[in-house]
């Protein structure tokens, strides 16, 4: 089957009680045992779910992996991974991941002995070099938020496999639709399904997925036990969301092209960060690993123009944290979505203060670019 079909018959692509061709929600915390001590296949929503399994389904089967797991949340999805692992693990991390990551790594993680490494993904020499001897896995994000940057996902993989060690891919800014880790040879990849996946701005889910059976196995037993599992309502309606991913995907990217054409030949920008630009750092690598190269925009305004200005007189686009939904949004990483690293670390890791962040929607892209030019024409 291919990507679009499967997006939309795969996972239970009918209910095996009823032949329904929409997954029913079954929204019951517990399930009737005809047998005392038997092994039932549905015993207690938090340990499954029949909704939420049709989900777990469908997303192991367009990453490629054998099983997938659906949390309450991206963060969630991510903390149940980091639990696959103990005191005194350390872990080579990319240096530019969600802030929320960062928070769970140095406010959470590190309180309970997990080690961190924070490198450069582009520089392999690096990433190298900060392997240890207890190092269990690499940790990151491509294209990465928010500064778009590109790891080679197959060459990272590699020095892992030399190494005996793990690769973890967040890949919620390429979606599948974009980009396989799995089959780059990364062993696990994480999504905030929140953005792209979902992709109407109107459920906050996590999920992962492995090929390995190990750590499916545990995968599972960690869902079960720390219990940050996605309810029956929600999966249904990320599950409902995934089913149009390939057919939104194609328009954010035709709009992000337009979006893209028209910010390199506005005066009032600087910088632009955007994987499909030639002359960006790591184009070559996402266009060999990537079916296309997105629709998540990040630029810099020139010197002295105000960015809470601008953000702040558009008035189609959203001035919103989050990404990925039908809608454009647009935010300024400094004071939002990554609001929660220190300053000094973010200006350390090229997040300036007037960084802005768009999520280009499906709108009609000359509604987009209308608003874009008013509110940059506004600051003349
Ligand atoms: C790349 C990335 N990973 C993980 C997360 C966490 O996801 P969630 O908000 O669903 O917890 C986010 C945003 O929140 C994100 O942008
Ligand atoms: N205020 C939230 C930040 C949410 S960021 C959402 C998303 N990952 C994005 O990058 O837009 C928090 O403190 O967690």
């Amino acid at each position: 089957m291919k990507f679009n079909t499967q997006l939309i018959h795969g996972g239970n692509s009918e209910d095996p009680a009823t032949g329904a061709v929409s997954t029913p929600i079954y929204r019951s915390s517990t399930f009737h045992q005809h047998v005392l001590g038997g092994e039932p296949k549905w015993e207690y929503s938090r340990t499954g779910n029949p909704t939420r399994a049709s989900l777990e389904k469908l997303i192991a089967e367009l990453e490629h992996g054998t099983a997938g797991f659906a949390f309450a949340s991206g963060s969630a999805a991510i903390h149940a991974v980091f639990s696959l692992f103990s005191q005194g693990d350390h872990f080579v991390v990319g240096s530019d991941v969600y802030g929320g990551t960062f928070r769970l790594i140095n406010k959470v993680l590190k309180r309970f002995g997990l080690e961190f490494t924070v490198v450069d993904m582009r520089d392999l020499a690096a990433v190298e070099n900060a392997i240890q001897d207890n190092t269990v896995a690499i940790y990151f994000e491509t294209p990465t938020n928010p500064l778009l940057q590109i790891a080679d996902i197959h060459a990272v993989t590699t020095i892992a496999k030399r190494h005996g060690i793990k690769t973890i891919v967040d890949n919620t800014f390429a979606t599948p639709y974009n980009q396989q880790p799995l089959t780059l040879g990364a062993d696990i990849v994480v999504h905030s399904a929140t953005k792209y996946l979902g992709g109407h701005s109107d459920v906050v889910a996590g999920l992962a997925v492995t090929n390995d059976e190990q750590i499916a196995e545990q995968l599972a037993f960690l869902q079960n036990s720390i219990g940050s599992t996605l309810g029956p309502d929600d999966s249904w309606l990320l599950q409902r969301g995934m089913k149009t991913l390939g057919a939104r995907m194609r328009v954010h990217q035709e709009n992000a092209d337009a979006v893209i054409e028209f910010l390199q030949a506005d005066p009032h920008i600087d910088k632009i960060y955007y994987p499909g630009l030639s002359n960006f750092t790591g184009h070559d690598v996402a266009a060999k690993q990537m079916r296309n190269f997105g629709a998540m925009i990040s630029f810099e305004l020139q010197a002295g123009l105000s960015a809470k200005k601008f953000v702040e007189s558009l008035r189609l686009i959203d001035l919103a944290e989050s990404l990925g939904g039908i809608e454009s949004l647009i935010e300024v990483p400094a004071v939002m979505t990554h609001g929660s690293i220190p300053r000094e670390i973010r200006l350390e890791n090229g997040i300036k203060d007037e960084l802005i962040r768009l999520s280009v929607g499906i709108e009609d892209p000359e509604d987009i670019i209308d608003d874009l030019k008013q509110a940059l024409n506004n600051l003349d």
